[in-house]
C-alpha cells in the first residue's frame, strides 16, 4: 500500500473545440498538482466558478477522462494503467463518484431497492459477510434512511435530498476509500444542504472515507472542508487549510470569491 492514496502530478487537460484542424484549444486544467494521504481521511474542496476545471479535474480523478499530460495514482496505481474489466472494477471499489443531479444517477423505471441489490451484487467481494438485504440496509443506515423507508419507490417518489442520500448509500456499496462529489448539494433544496455536507464529515470521521468536494459554493465548503484548492481558468490560484484561504485569501481572485459570497448564505454557513 502506497503512503498517498491520490496523487495528482502536474495534470493538464485540453480539448479541441470544432473539427480537428480548425477547432479551438480549451486548457480546462492546467498543471494542476495535489495529494491526499493514506490513512489521513480529510475533505478536500476543489472550488472555482462555473467553466474553472473543476468537473474536468474530477472526471479524470474518477478516470472517466484520461489527462492530455501529467498523471494521477491512486493507492500508487497510475490510472493510465487500469485497461481490463477487471482493473476498472477493483478502481471502483476504491473510488466512487457522487453526481450533481441525484435524479439523473438513477434510472426513473427502476425501483430504488432494485437498483441498490443490483450495485451490492456488482461488489459483493468488497463485502460478503452481509446478506444482500442486510448490507443494503445497513448501507442505506449509514446515511440516515433504511430499506424499508425505500423499498418499492422509485426515483420520483423521494426528495432530491433524499435521493443523494441514496445515490451516497449506493456508493458505499463498494466500500471505497475516497468519494468525488461533484457539485453534490447545488440541486438540492438550501434547507436539507447541510444535512448531506455533515453526512460527508460523518463519512469521513466514522468510516475513514476521504472526500473531494467539488462545489462553487464556499459557504458549505468552508463549513466542511480541511483543506481546498481554488481554481481560475483551469489552474489553481490558491490552496491550503481551508479556513486558512478562506478567512484570509491573498490571491485577487479568491478575494473576489469570497466578496461574491458575502451574502447572507455565506454568513449562514459559517
Ligand atoms: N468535452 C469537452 N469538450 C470541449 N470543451 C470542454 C469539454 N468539457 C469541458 N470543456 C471546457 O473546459 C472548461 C472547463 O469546464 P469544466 O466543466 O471542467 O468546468 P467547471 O468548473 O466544472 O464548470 P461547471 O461548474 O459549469 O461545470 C470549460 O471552458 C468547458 O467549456
Amino acid at each position: 500500500m502506497s503512503d498517498l492514496l491520490l496523487e495528482v502530478c502536474q495534470v493538464s487537460k485540453t480539448f479541441i473545440r470544432g473539427g480537428v484542424l480548425t477547432g479551438r484549444r480549451v486548457a480546462a486544467v492546467k498543471d494542476v498538482s495535489f495529494r491526499l494521504a493514506a490513512g489521513r481521511p480529510e475533505i478536500f474542496a476543489i472550488i472555482g466558478e462555473s467553466g474553472s476545471g473543476k468537473t474536468t479535474l474530477s472526471r479524470m480523478i474518477l478516470n472517466i477522462d484520461t489527462p492530455t499530460s501529467g498523471k494521477l495514482r491512486f493507492d500508487g496505481v497510475d490510472l493510465a494503467t487500469i485497461r481490463t474489466a477487471g482493473d476498472r472494477l477493483a478502481f471502483m471499489h476504491k473510488v466512487q463518484p457522487i453526481f450533481q443531479n441525484p435524479f439523473e444517477s438513477f434510472n426513473p423505471l427502476k425501483r430504488i431497492d432494485r437498483y441498490l441489490f443490483m450495485t451490492h451484487r456488482r461488489f459483493i467481494a468488497a463485502d460478503g459477510r452481509l446478506a444482500p438485504e442486510m448490507a443494503v440496509d445497513e448501507a442505506l443506515h449509514k446515511v440516515g434512511l433504511s430499506l424499508k423507508e425505500v423499498s418499492r419507490r422509485y426515483p420520483h417518489e423521494l426528495s432530491g435530498g433524499q435521493l443523494q442520500r441514496v445515490a451516497i448509500a449506493r456508493a458505499l456499496l463498494a466500500n471505497p476509500k475516497l468519494i468525488v462529489a461533484d457539485e453534490p448539494v447545488s440541486m438540492i433544496d438550501a434547507s436539507l444542504r447541510i444535512s448531506i455536507v455533515n453526512l460527508f464529515k460523518t463519512l469521513r470521521d466514522d468510516l475513514g472515507i476521504s472526500i473531494i468536494y467539488v462545489t462553487h459554493d464556499l459557504a458549505t465548503a468552508y463549513y466542511v472542508s480541511d483543506r481546498i484548492i481554488i481554481m481560475q481558468q483551469g489552474s489553481v490560484v490558491e490552496s491550503g487549510d481551508a479556513r486558512a484561504v478562506l478567512n484570509a485569501p491573498q490571491h485577487p481572485y479568491s478575494r473576489q470569491l469570497r466578496e461574491a459570497a458575502l451574502l447572507p448564505d455565506f454568513a449562514a454557513g459559517l
